[in-house]
């Protein structure tokens, strides 16, 4: 079985390597396919453009596909920057930038209205027409100061009680056993074995 990773994100291609590596699932992502252009994600919820990503993958390629919609809600912040997480200080899209502004306007926010979550939702698309879909979900708080350096994104900001790190401090293993996208990945499991049989 051959599948798609519906995504260009180094960080999510390399997490979600590491969940299928025992799956006997061949996985290409797109940045194996010549003259991809990415879909205009304007869905509303993570959930609708996970789907737009799927769907788009699967016309382009004939596979299965696997696309990765997620992001960060910050309570102060009315759930912001959810489905805008990307580019939340602009385009083109920038980690860097993106943890500053962060960092910005929480600056006068106290600790302890400092709660935020990972969301993650993936879709499975079929060519054949069908669609999964899974969610997950972490919770944490959002630091003063980045810390670690492992993953990508919001991770050196994100602080996970449970284990006293940020995300970034966590190593690949332990941040797909607790993650948002480890969570929804476990669920797709049983959905691609189905598919393979
Ligand atoms: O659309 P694709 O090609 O998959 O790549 P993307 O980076 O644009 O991905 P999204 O549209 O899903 O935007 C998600 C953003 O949310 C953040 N994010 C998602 N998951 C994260 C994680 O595990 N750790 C840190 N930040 C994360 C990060 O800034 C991502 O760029
Ligand atoms: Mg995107």
């Amino acid at each position: 079985m051959k599948i798609i990773l519906a995504t260009q994100n180094k960080g999510k291609i390399r997490e979600l390597q590491d969940l299928l590596v025992d799956e006997d699932i061949q996985v290409l992502s797109l940045k194996d396919i010549e003259g991809w252009e990415d879909v205009e994600e304007n869905g509303e919820t993570f959930a609708d453009n996970a789907m737009l990503k799927a769907r788009a993958a699967v016309e382009k390629t004939g596979l299965i596909a696997l696309a990765d919609d997620s992001g960060l809600e910050v309570d102060a912040l009315g759930g912001r920057p959810g489905v805008f997480s990307a580019r939340f200080a602009g385009e083109p899209k920038d980690d860097e930038r993106n943890n500053n502004k962060l960092l910005q306007l929480l600056r006068d926010v106290p600790e302890d209205k400092r709660s935020a979550r990972f969301r993650c939702a993936l879709v499975v698309a079929t060519p054949d027409g069908r669609e999964f879909l899974t969610e997950g979900t972490v919770e944490g708080r959002i630091l003063r100061e980045r810390r670690g350096s492992d993953g990508f994104g919001y991770d050196p900001l994100f602080y996970v009680p449970d284990y006293s790190r940020t995300m970034a401090e966590l190593t690949l293993a332990v941040k797909n056993k607790l993650s948002h996208r480890g969570q929804a990945f476990r669920k797709v499991i049983p959905i691609l074995k189905s598919l393979k049989s």
